[in-house]
């Protein structure tokens, strides 16, 4: 018999664990893994639950919810020694990560895969003391993936995020950022929004960082230089097709560390959810966690 914690958000996609929750029970106990499970009540629970399911040594650890749950677990789990395997049900609007990494939606086929101990290694982000799967970001635009209401989200999903998206173009100002990469010159200059992607699905889309891949121990770092709204589209049109990389106003290299600082007032988006001010310090900790995929 093995031992497994599930940790979920009961709110997230339209609340779909609530009639799931019996079934998945049912088919991990009759395979032998006998499964706990803690509902969330609000933010930094799932990382308490996450971290407490490490110390008391579970088999391994099922995180079911969007991308904001799934952050908060790993941040619960990557700082600590002895790591059990990680699953995960995406449930959310984008689930970015799940996507990166071919995790099916469904979800007899998931318990199946776990049931069966399929794992893969996958790197994780630490930006200053915080860790993130998927993407460490900053700029006007980031901040759009935790302004939109989780209540609107539930409602009706993906549109929210348009909907927000819109009201955000009129307002983007570039901010002057100075990047140190380890193998790199020092960049200084005015940017739109940078990303450090871990993995090639960012925001909903496969193509934002064509390139980069969870297991390469990796950033791909994405920065669009100071542009005007018409130049915005323009690159944001190419991005939808992965051709956006080799574009003038876009700076792009891999690297597996990178200090970033700003003058200004800079806020830091970690895999969706708001991660502090600039400054900040990014590097990679290669092949950290095993991922059931
Ligand atoms: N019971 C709860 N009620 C309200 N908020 C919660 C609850 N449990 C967790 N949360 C918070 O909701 C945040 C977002 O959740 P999550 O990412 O799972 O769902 P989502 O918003 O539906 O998905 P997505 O971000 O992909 O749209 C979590 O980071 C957590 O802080």
């Amino acid at each position: 018999m093995r031992n497994a914690r599930l940790i979920y958000n009961p709110t997230s996609g339209r609340e779909e664990m609530k009639r799931r929750l019996a079934d998945i029970l049912h088919r991990l106990d009759s395979a032998g893994i006998e499964t706990s499970c803690h509902a969330t009540t609000g933010e930094g629970d799932a990382t308490r639950e996450a971290a407490d399911a490490v110390e008391r040594g579970y088999d391994l650890v099922i995180a079911a919810g969007g991308d904001g749950t799934l952050n908060e677990v790993i941040n619960g789990m990557a700082g600590r020694d002895n790591l059990p395997p990680l699953g995960i049900f995406p449930l959310g609007t984008t689930n970015d990560f799940a996507r990166a990494l071919g995790i099916s939606r469904n979800w007899e086929e998931y318990c199946d895969l776990v049931i069966r101990g399929e794992t893969r290694p996958i790197d994780v982000g630490k930006a200053n003391d915080r860790y993130f799967i998927n993407i460490a970001g900053g700029g006007t635009l980031t901040e759009l993936t935790y302004e939109v209401p989780s209540k609107l989200k539930t409602m009706i999903g993906q549109l929210a995020y348009y909907l927000k998206g819109i009201e955000k173009m009129v307002s983007l100002t570039p901010q002057e950022l100075i990047i140190q990469a380890s193998g790199q010159e020092i960049i200084h200059d005015e940017f739109m929004v940078f990303l450090i992607a871990n993995s090639n699905s960012v925001g909903g889309f496969d193509k934002l960082a064509p390139g980069a891949s969870i297991d390469d121990g990796l950033f791909d770092v994405i920065a669009l230089r100071k542009c005007n709204l018409a130049e915005f589209v323009r690159v944001a049109t190419l991005a939808l097709r992965g051709e956006h990389v080799n574009d003038k106003k876009v700076l792009h290299f891999r690297t597996d560390y990178m200090e970033v600082t700003s003058p200004g007032q800079v806020q830091l988006n970690l895999d969706g959810e708001f991660g502090g001010m600039l400054p900040g310090t990014f590097r990679i900790l290669p092949q950290h966690l095993r991922i059931f995929a």
